[in-house]
């Protein structure tokens, strides 16, 4: 390992992470879109066993690997390392040189993911350490939601807590009054980190990539136990539902049926997404939500070598799924 950091030469990764909808996959896309020159290689872990995030991530010709057997920060450090040993060797001329014309890494994490154990793996595997530099951890936060999720949640804090940089996303959905409040809420937390304030995760990549800023010392003042292995909990009633549905639904029951659920239960359900078969739409109909607020717009069109289907994912607390089965199954068009 280089100790001198201009002599490093080793990859450069950033940990991209986030509550569930801050705007991760906004700031990839605008990342993956921008015009910097660099080839990055993209590792995306979602929660729920189904990704609909990678196909929401535009069409570049980037690596892009996903990992959904799990979250990242526990089940699939095993799968982390062995992605990254194999994109190492295909850099290093050996195995599927398709893949080794990267220059950085992009890790893109669950929102539920904890990225302190993420960043661990890049200190305690001999290998992983020798041939990656930790760059920095960029932690978007959603400034409309981050109050109740750094209340309720540890994975929310422990994001804000390990962030090197903070960037305060959705500045358009709350007043400047709580904007400052959340911009010093988050400093009290973590007076370390860079703070950015953005919109639609709109940055200058100058100051997410290639800035530097992980600091080992100073995440091991956060969290002495940083470098030992140790289990982690995570929020036990948070679970994700998937639905999948071949028979094209009717864009207003599905409107209808969540409507009435996010009355209720709109606090609980932390976020919902899918790519759905509308009757008598030629597009896929992308639809997001997070709490009470959600969206859909038609994306391109199916393509003559994909079947048409819906899949849908629920992340929350307290869903019933044999419930929301059914009224998924009323959503079908007649
Ligand atoms: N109003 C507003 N919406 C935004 C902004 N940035 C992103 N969004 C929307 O917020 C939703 C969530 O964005 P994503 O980028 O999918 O969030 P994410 O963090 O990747 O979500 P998960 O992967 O589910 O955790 C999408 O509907 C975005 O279009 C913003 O600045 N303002």
């Amino acid at each position: 390992m280089s100790l001198n950091q201009d002599e490093d030469t080793r990859v450069p990764v950033t940990i991209l992470t986030g509550f569930l909808g801050a705007g991760k996959t906004t700031l990839l896309n605008h990342v993956l879109t921008a015009d910097h020159g660099q080839k990055i290689a993209v590792i995306v872990n979602e929660y729920g066993e189904v990704g609909i995030d990678n196909q929401l991530i535009v069409g570049a010709d980037e690596e892009i690997i996903e990992m959904n057997n799990g979250c990242i920060c526990c089940t699939v450090r095993g799968d982390l390392i062995r992605i990254l040993s194999e994109l190492m060797e295909a850099k290093q001329g050996k195995g599927d040189q398709r893949k080794g014309g990267f220059d950085r890494i992009l890790i893109e994490t669950t929102g539920l993911a904890d990225p302190a154990p993420v960043a661990q793996t890049f200190f305690v595997d001999e290998a992983v350490a020798d041939f990656y530099r930790l760059d920095a951890i960029v932690t978007v936060v959603d400034a409309k939601h981050a109050g109740q999720h750094l209340d309720e949640g540890h994975e929310a804090q422990e994001q804000v807590a390990f962030a090197d940089v903070l960037l305060l996303n959705k500045t358009d959905l709350v007043p400047e009054n709580d904007l400052v409040r959340l911009e010093q809420r988050l400093r009290a937390m973590n007076p370390a980190a860079k703070q950015y304030r953005t919109l639609q995760s709109k940055i200058d990549i100058g100051h997410i990539l290639g800035i530097e800023a992980f600091d080992l010392a100073t995440k091991l003042e956060i969290d002495p136990g940083f470098l030992e292995e140790e289990d982690h909990n995570h929020d036990d009633d948070v679970a994700s539902l998937f639905f999948r549905e071949t028979r094209p639904l009717d864009i207003d029951k599905v409107n209808k049926f969540l409507n009435e659920w996010l009355q209720d239960h709109g606090t609980d359900t932390f976020r919902y997404k899918g790519v759905l078969h509308i009757k008598g739409v030629d597009q896929r109909v992308v639809f997001l939500g997070i709490h009470m607020l959600f969206s859909s717009y038609a994306d391109r069109a199916w393509r003559s070598n994909e079947t048409p289907l819906s899949e849908f994912v629920i992340i929350g607390r307290n869903l019933d799924e044999a419930w929301f089965k059914e009224q998924f199954a009323g959503c079908v068009a007649s």
